[in-house]
C-alpha cells in the first residue's frame, strides 16, 4: 500500500495474509479475505504458481507473534476456469482456496460481508485498501498491515483515454488514481468498501501500472466481487 496509514490492529478481521513455502519458510506473497470458516477469496493470480500455500489470520505484524494468528494450510485451490495468466486485462482474477481446517472466529478473525450479485457502486463511494504490499514503487514490503483510502473511480471514468482504456473491463472496480495506491504484495487483498454504514468487500485487488502503483490516472484496480458471487456459490455450496 502506498500512502495511507498503518491500520489498527485486527481492525480488519478478515483480511489474511497468503504465504508460500520456500525451503523450511514462508513469506507472505499476497492478501485475501475469509469468506467462510473454511474458506479464503484471493486473486487467480496470486496462486498461478503450484507451491504449498499457508494462510495466516488475525494477522498484523509480519514479524512478531501476538497470539492472535492463525496458521492454515490450504487443501485445494480453485481459479475460474476462464483465468489467463497470461492476460490480468481478460479478467476472472479470482480463486478461492479451501482451508485444511475451519479458523476460529473471534474479536480478531472474522468473516467478510459480500455485495449481493451485480452491485455497482457509484462513483467516488469510500473504500480502502488493505495490505502488506509494498509501500512505495520498487519499495519493500509493510512488515505492519496498512490501509489506504481509495475511493472508487466508475467504469465511465476508468477506461476512458489517458486512464486505462478498454483494459478496464466492467467486471472489474478501479480506486484511487492519486498518490495513495496498492502495490504489489496487495494482490488479492480485499477493497474494503462502506455500503449504509456496513463495509462489504467489493474488489480482490488484481492490477496496477507496470509504470508505477500510484501512477497518475491509473486506480488500482480491482476484480468486481459482485460479477463473481454465483461462480463463488457454485463451489460452496
Ligand atoms: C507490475 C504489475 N504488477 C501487478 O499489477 C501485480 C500483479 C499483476 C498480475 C499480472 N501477472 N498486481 C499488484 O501489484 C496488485 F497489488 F495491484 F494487485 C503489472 O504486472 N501490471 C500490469 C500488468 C498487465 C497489465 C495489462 F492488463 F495492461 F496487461 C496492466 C498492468
Amino acid at each position: 500500500v502506498v500512502g495511507g496509514e498503518v491500520a489498527s490492529p485486527n481492525s480488519w478481521p478478515w483480511q489474511i495474509s497468503l504465504q508460500y513455502q520456500s525451503g523450511s519458510s514462508f513469506y507472505h506473497t499476497c492478501g485475501g479475505s475469509l469468506i467462510r470458516a473454511g474458506w479464503v477469496m484471493t486473486a487467480a493470480h496470486c496462486v498461478d504458481s503450484s507451491r504449498n500455500y499457508r494462510v495466516v489470520l488475525g494477522e498484523h505484524d509480519l514479524n512478531s507473534n501476538s497470539g492472535r494468528e492463525q496458521i492454515i494450510s490450504v487443501s485445494q485451490i480453485y481459479i475460474h476456469s476462464n483465468w489467463a495468466s497470461s492476460n490480468v486485462a481478460n479478467g476472472y482474477d479470482i480463486a478461492l482456496l479451501r482451508l485444511s481446517s475451519n479458523a476460529a472466529l473471534n474479536s480478531y478473525v472474522q468473516l467478510a460481508s459480500l455485495p449481493p450479485s451485480g452491485q455497482v457502486l457509484p462513483h467516488n463511494n469510500p473504500c480502502y485498501i488493505t495490505g502488506w504490499g509494498r509501500t512505495s514503487t520498487g519499495g519493500s514490503l509493510s512488515a505492519q498491515l496498512k490501509q489506504a483510502y481509495l475511493p472508487v473511480v466508475d467504469h465511465a471514468t476508468c477506461s476512458s483515454s489517458g486512464w486505462w482504456g478498454s483494459t478496464v473491463k466492467t467486471t472489474m472496480v478501479c480506486g484511487g488514481g492519486g498518490n495513495e495506491a496498492g502495490c504489489n504484495g496487495d494482490s488479492g487483498g480485499p477493497l474494503n468498501c462502506q455500503v449504509n454504514g456496513q463495509y462489504y468487500v467489493h474488489g480482490i485487488a488484481s492490477f496496477v501500472s507496470g509504470l508505477g502503483c500510484n501512477y497518475y490516472q491509473k486506480p488500482t484496480v480491482f476484480t468486481r466481487v459482485s460479477a463473481y458471487i454465483s461462480w463463488m456459490n457454485s463451489i460452496l455450496n
